[in-house]
């Protein structure tokens, strides 16, 4: 969380513009690095959301509901590292994350879900599934990290050399077996050089017949956290009664098809976590320790799951 981005208040860059410009709630680009940036208000609670387009029914109008905050976005992995650092104090962070933080708390039901293919999770293969030697994997992922490294360990590969596919960077640009895209630039990416595509989504509802979680909101340990879990349930809500705008605007900001957007957020994701929900995430931390890609035996009764 190195490169300090000044305030931009009421506004957003780029393709969020619209959907966020509120006065009441101070944007930032990317995180602030607390030693050159503290919070100006201690009461102000930091909140990091995912940049992508996936993430827009869940800040819905997100502001509104919470006039004492400061709302970040950034990369999934890059709000996971500000939460573990203490520059945020609640943030949508991949869910193979609690693995390896089991002081954090989950503060809400709203999630990044699906129950089936969900476009913009992809493993691209050069060779065979079963030939891969070398893996290189989104730097803004952690949770589709471990569920590739998961999935390819059921397939018969046995340990594939770990590369990183760096954020600005293409699929073309990297040389490895497989590559793991995740996100918007999933969604739009060249596939023809690759001999074989799975959508990590479909594959793990089918091979497990459970949802797969992505990300939740997580607080740091100590964040006093009431009245956030009620907003961030309003705002997915509302998101989600409202897909038909998010598509219209985000697909002129974005450059997509307006039915392509909205079958991804109405279709693909879905934003709650439920019983279904709870379950295959707890089957995915138990594979994962299983197969000893994570650092520590939990379950989804440890990192409070259970209703
Ligand atoms: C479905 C997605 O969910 C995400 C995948 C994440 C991960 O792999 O760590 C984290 C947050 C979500 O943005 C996606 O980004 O395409």
């Amino acid at each position: 969380m190195n490169d300090l981005h000044q305030p931009v208040s009421g506004s957003l860059v780029g393709p969020s513009k619209a959907l966020y410009n509120h006065d009441s709630i101070t944007l930032f680009q990317t995180i602030p690095h607390m030693s050159t940036s503290p919070s100006p208000n201690k009461n102000c609670l930091r909140i990091g959301a995912v940049s992508y387009l996936n993430t827009k029914p869940l800040v819905y109008h997100l502001a509104e509901r919470l006039p004492e905050s400061q709302l970040f976005f950034d990369y999934p992995s890059r709000l996971s590292d500000a939460l573990a650092s203490g520059d945020l104090d609640i943030a949508l962070v991949p869910s193979a994350e609690l693995l390896v933080h089991p002081e954090w708390s989950i503060v809400s039901d709203a999630c990044i879900a699906c129950r089936g293919p969900v476009l913009s999770v992809k493993l691209l293969f050069r060779v065979p599934p079963a030939e891969v030697q070398t893996l290189a994997m989104d730097e803004g992922s952690r949770t589709s990290c471990l569920l590739a490294q998961i999935l390819l360990r059921e397939h018969q590969v046995t340990t594939p050399q770990l590369l990183t596919l760096p954020l600005g960077a293409q699929p073309q640009d990297v040389h490895a077996d497989a590559v793991l895209i995740i996100g918007d630039r999933a969604i739009r990416c060249d596939m023809t050089e690759f001999v074989e595509v799975w959508d990590l989504g479909d594959h793990w509802c089918r091979s497990t017949e459970l949802p797969f979680v992505f990300a939740m909101w997580v607080a740091g340990p100590g964040v006093d956290i009431s009245g956030a879990a009620m907003a961030f349930e309003e705002a997915r809500d509302e998101g989600s009664r409202n897909y038909p705008e998010i598509a219209q605007e985000q697909s002129v900001a974005m450059k997509l098809p307006e039915e392509l957007v909205l079958e991804y957020l109405s279709k693909n994701l879905h934003f709650k976590m439920g019983k279904r929900e709870k379950q295959g995430l707890d089957l995915f931390f138990q594979r994962a320790t299983e197969y000893n890609l994570a650092p520590g035996a939990l379950d989804s009764t440890s990192v409070g799951l259970t209703t």
